[in-house]
């Protein structure tokens, strides 16, 4: 079937439809050249339309061990060419049948390279997949309807469950927690309480963990106003690693600010440099809002990552108590995994504290 993307500017790309009903979200672009199911089931897309600027996905199929969720959260999909003979030991199946079972409406043989410049240069913007014969009727109809702003809820566990082991108690902040974060977190020992996102710091407490682990998600953090007010009543009390959106979140509850970035960082090479160290990582990004420069100076919180390419903050930690965050994904999934390391540097800090203890 013939689609096309009308994006809020009005501007219009076409293409072939797959597997879709019309759909709306914010249109990002991610700049991956593999990793497409870790970015199709990353809960962080959920409420987005994601655009693979990488020319040809679907090359090497599809397998479950990739997914990083429970199932594919993006609201919409653009690629452009869509791959339907996948050539891979690991393939189990084609990209194609994969969108198809979870309902992912996909646009695909469109100008991704135009719809990216066109983000680029105005900003990350709405977007509707639809029909190419849509009426401009229902068109005006779906572009009046509001974009929700709740996705941690949607994606969030609803249960709290456990990942047993023998090292240091972590209760991980579900906010749409990806896979390979609990795999990594859990390879290093730790014994794993994932909770739902609303769940309060009294509740938190009473497992007694060694640690408390903020994980990424969706939306803006500013919308997860409750997860703010819990993470400010646990500053105190334990050690605290965030990653993405648990990096927003830990600021908001010291007192910094987050805006929204121009378009975004989302790829699997974006440098990021180590301010202590000097060294420069190649990251895995993900993430449309950052912390602000001008909100931290007179907080008791120091800058200890930066991204290379626009200079804004991409890790930060307290002056005194347990606290780090970073903004990238040291776990990778896709994309390199040479800031691992963190998940380790979370261990020592619950050492120390144990010390201290
Ligand atoms: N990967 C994430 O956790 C993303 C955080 C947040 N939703 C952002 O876009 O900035």
């Amino acid at each position: 079937m013939k689609g096309k993307l009308v994006l809020e500017d009005g501007s219009c790309f076409y293409g072939q439809l797959i597997a879709g009903e019309h759909t709306t979200g914010e249109v990002v672009f991610n700049t991956g050249m593999t990793g497409y199911q870790e970015i199709l089931t990353d809960p962080s897309y959920c409420g987005q339309i994601v655009t693979m600027t990488y020319p040809l996905i679907g090359n090497y199929g599809v397998n479950t061990d990739f997914d990083q969720s429970r199932k594919p959260f993006v609201k919409g999909y653009i690629v452009s060419e869509l791959c339907n003979k996948p050539s891979n030991w690991q393939s189990e199946d084609t990209l194609v049948s994969y969108l198809k079972k979870h309902k992912i409406s996909c646009l695909y043989d469109v100008d991704t390279r135009a719809i990216a410049k066109r983000i680029r240069s105005a900003g990350t913007m709405r977007g509707w997949i639809v029909a190419e014969d849509t009426e401009e009727s229902e068109l005006q109809q779906l572009m009046n309807s509001p974009l929700p702003n709740q996705q941690v809820k949607e994606v969030t566990t609803q249960d709290v469950y456990k990942m047993p082991n023998t090292g240091y108690k972590v209760v991980v902040m579900d906010f749409g927690i990806k896979q390979n974060i609990l795999d990594s977190l859990h390879k290093t020992g730790c014994e794993l309480i994932v909770v739902p996102a609303h769940t309060d710091a009294a509740t938190i407490l009473s497992y007694q963990p060694d640690g408390i682990f903020l994980s990424n998600g969706p939306g803006d953090p500013q919308d997860a106003d409750y997860a703010i007010t819990t993470i400010k009543q646990l500053l105190t009390e334990k050690p605290i690693f965030g990653i993405c959106l648990g990096h927003q979140l830990l600021a908001l509850a010291l007192g910094a600010q987050t805006y929204k970035l121009k378009f975004g960082h989302r790829g699997s090479n974006h440098p990021v440099k180590d301010l202590t160290s000097g060294r420069v990582y190649i990251t895995s990004q993900n993430h449309g809002y950052a912390v602000d420069e001008n909100s931290i100076d007179n907080l008791e919180v120091v800058v200890t990552h930066r991204a290379v390419n626009d200079g804004t903050i991409e890790g930060i930690k307290h002056k005194n108590l347990p606290l780090f965050s970073v903004q990238y994904h040291p776990e990778a999934a896709p994309g390199p995994d040479d800031s691992a390391y963190l998940f380790t540097d979370f261990i020592s800090l619950m050492a120390k504290e144990d010390y201290h203890a």
